[in-house]
C-alpha cells in the first residue's frame, strides 16, 4: 500500500465547532454534542479519534456560552485530551473563526464537526495527507439516493441529477494561512462549510472519498444509527 505523506507530528490544529443550538435534534434544548453515545458523549468520540492521529497537535472546541456549566463537568476529560475551549459564535463559521485565533501557530488546521462522532481513523489520515500536499482538502461521500427539489411555489417535486454530486463531510483540512486568508476576506455571506469559503477565495479544494459512517448527528434518529454502528463495532 502506498504510504501517505505524513505531516510532522502535532502540526495540525483541530478545531471542533460545538456551539450550535441543536434545534433539529431536540425541541427541549438538549445539546446533541452532550448526548450519550455508548460510553462517551458525542463530542468525546470526535475528540478521541482526532487525538489518536499523530499529526494532530492542539485541539480546540468552540462552545456555546450557555453550555459552559456542561463543559465544566467535563474538565478532567478535556484536560486528559489536551483540549482548549474558546467561545463559539452566532453561526458555525463564526465559531470556526474564533477557533482559528488559537490555531495561528499551527501550519495546518482541521475543522471537524463535534457532531460527527464516528469519523474513521483512516479517513482522518487520508484527508490530512491530501491537504499536506495540496493545501486544502475535505472528506466527502457520493450522493447515494435520487435527489428531489421541492419549492413552495410548485406542486410536487423535481428530480435533480446526482451526477458528480457528493455530500461534504468533515474534517476539512487546510494550510492555516489558506483558511485564515479566506476568513479575512469573508464579508459574512452565509456558508455552511469551510471549503465553500476557501473556494470563494479562489483556492481549489481537493475532495477525498470518505465513509458514510462519518455521519453528522443532526436529528434524533442519527444518534440511533450511530449507536447501532458503534454496537456493531463497524466503526
Ligand atoms: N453557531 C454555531 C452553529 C453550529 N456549530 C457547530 O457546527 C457543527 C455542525 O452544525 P449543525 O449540525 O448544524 O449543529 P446545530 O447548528 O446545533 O444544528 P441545528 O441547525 O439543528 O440547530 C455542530 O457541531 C455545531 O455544534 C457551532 O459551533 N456554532
Ligand atoms: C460542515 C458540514 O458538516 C459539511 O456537510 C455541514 O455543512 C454542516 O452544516 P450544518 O447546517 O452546520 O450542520
Amino acid at each position: 500500500m502506498n504510504s501517505l505523506p505524513v505531516p510532522p507530528a502535532g502540526s495540525v490544529a483541530a478545531i471542533l465547532p460545538a456551539a450550535g443550538q441543536s434545534r433539529r435534534f431536540s425541541k427541549a434544548g438538549e445539546k446533541k454534542v452532550f448526548a450519550r453515545l455508548g460510553a462517551w458523549p458525542v463530542w468525546q468520540h470526535a475528540v478521541e479519534r482526532l487525538r489518536r492521529s499523530p499529526a494532530v497537535g492542539p485541539i480546540i472546541i468552540a462552545i456555546a456560552d450557555e453550555d459552559q456549566p456542561l463543559w465544566d463537568l467535563e474538565r478532567e476529560t478535556l484536560q486528559r485530551l489536551g483540549v482548549l475551549l474558546c467561545a463559539g459564535g452566532q453561526e458555525r463559521s463564526d465559531s470556526v473563526r474564533e477557533g482559528l485565533r488559537l490555531a495561528a501557530e499551527s501550519p495546518m488546521v482541521a475543522i471537524h464537526d463535534a457532531a460527527r462522532p464516528l469519523v474513521p481513523d483512516a479517513d482522518i489520515a487520508a484527508v490530512i495527507a491530501a491537504a499536506w500536499k495540496s493545501g486544502a482538502a475535505l472528506l466527502a461521500t457520493p450522493v447515494r439516493g435520487t435527489l428531489k427539489r421541492q419549492t413552495p411555489e410548485s406542486a410536487g417535486c423535481v428530480t435533480v441529477s446526482r451526477e458528480h454530486l457528493w455530500e461534504a463531510l468533515t474534517p476539512q483540512v487546510f494550510r492555516t494561512e489558506v483558511l485564515q486568508s479566506a476568513y479575512d476576506r469573508w464579508q459574512g455571506r452565509p456558508v455552511t462549510d469551510d471549503a465553500q469559503l476557501v473556494e470563494r477565495s479562489g483556492v481549489a479544494v481537493e475532495m477525498v472519498p470518505g465513509s458514510a459512517v462519518n455521519l453528522k448527528i443532526t436529528q434524533p434518529e442519527d444518534l440511533q444509527v450511530a449507536a447501532a454502528l458503534l454496537a456493531a463495532a463497524a466503526v
